[in-house]
């Protein structure tokens, strides 16, 4: 079971470990994939309106035999269509979510909401009505930021970005801003060191750091459970996936693993600033269509 969990600025609670279902179970079916999570202990589940397996999270929830209170769930709106509101919308992902509330709910794309301190305001009165415990932004530019922030009576809780090594140098004055106004950064795409740019000069730091944190406590570690201390060292609740259960029991192994000198943290961040690897290119709006480069989100 998944215990570590660190605290958001409106008190609650946000499980360090979550499973994603918009990258590998994009649009996919996912029932058994969560249910797989759930019974491995993780208790933080990422979905969207977008992924198009919201109803596949509900049915798992339901079937796991886990009470709802144990669960966090988080869901992001994508847009509005014409004549309806952003509450019409997450009533909309509760009901395929089989749940009466989400722990998060996120804006998931600035650049689809050109009012987006109207639609801020909406996720506003999402949490008061209790329909969203807390309530955040995804891919947030420090510019998107202070749109919404002025004026806000809410603060966003977190902003869920892609933050690895490869975009660390690129991300260090979002992640500073994030943490002067005590927004949690969330991850995604952690792993992409080892899974989509494998081969880059992170590589023998990484296998260095764990072959010495394996020696140390006598039991295995791998580059990507490296990648997950550095992430949790630093307070980010690190999303991913997978449909195999052993690498579930090495997202979750991740806990027992004591935390990175000081000295492999500068290393792992010097070396993966000497390149750049975004995978995660944003959506856009380009005549009036959505431009979206979904290769990026399922793995070569
Ligand atoms: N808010 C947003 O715009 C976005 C949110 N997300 C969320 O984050 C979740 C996770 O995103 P990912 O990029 O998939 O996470 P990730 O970077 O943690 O990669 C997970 C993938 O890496 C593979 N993997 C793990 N260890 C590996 C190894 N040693 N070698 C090779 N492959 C390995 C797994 O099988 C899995 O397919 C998504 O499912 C989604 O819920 C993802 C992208 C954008
Ligand atoms: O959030 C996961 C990846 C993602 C971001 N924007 C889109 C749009 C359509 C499918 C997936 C995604």
């Amino acid at each position: 079971m998944s215990r570590l969990s660190f605290t958001l600025n409106d008190s609650n609670k946000i499980p360090w470990l979550a499973f994603g279902t918009g990258t590998a179970l994009y649009t996919k079916e996912a029932k058994k994939e969560v249910i797989q999570a759930i019974s491995h202990g993780i208790t933080h589940l990422d979905g969207a309106q977008v992924y198009g397996n919201e109803a596949s999270i509900g049915d798992a929830i339901a079937e796991s035999g886990v009470p709802r209170s144990s669960l966090f769930v988080t869901t992001k709106l994508w847009d509005v269509p014409a004549g309806k509101t952003v509450r019409d919308t997450l009533v909309e992902s509760l009901r395929k979510l089989k749940v009466d509330y989400v722990d998060l709910f996120l804006i998931h794309n600035p650049q689809l909401h050109p009012d987006l301190k109207s639609v801020w305001k909406q996720l506003e009165e999402l949490k008061k009505e209790g329909l969203s415990k807390s309530i955040g932004v995804s891919n947030f530019r420090i510019k998107d930021l202070e749109v919404i922030l002025p004026g806000a009576e809410i603060l966003p809780s977190v902003n869920q970005i892609e933050y690895h090594p490869y975009v660390f140098k690129a991300s260090k004055p979002l992640i500073d801003f994030l943490k002067k106004h005590t927004i949690v950064p969330t991850s995604y795409g952690g792993l992409t060191p080892v899974n989509r740019f494998k081969g880059g000069p992170l590589d023998p730091v990484l296998e260095k750091i764990a072959k010495r944190l394996g020696e140390t406590r006598g039991k295995p570690v791998t580059s990507g459970q490296v990648l997950q201390v550095w992430l949790r060292q630093q307070g980010v609740p690190a999303i991913t996936t997978t449909s195999k259960a052993e690498r579930l029991l090495e997202y979750l192994d991740v806990e027992t693993i004591p935390d990175l000198t000081s000295e492999e943290v500068k290393e792992i961040e010097e070396t993966g600033s000497e390149v750049h690897h975004r995978v995660f290119v944003r959506t856009s709006r380009s005549d009036s269509r959505l431009v979206t480069n979904l290769n990026c989100y399922v793995h070569r």
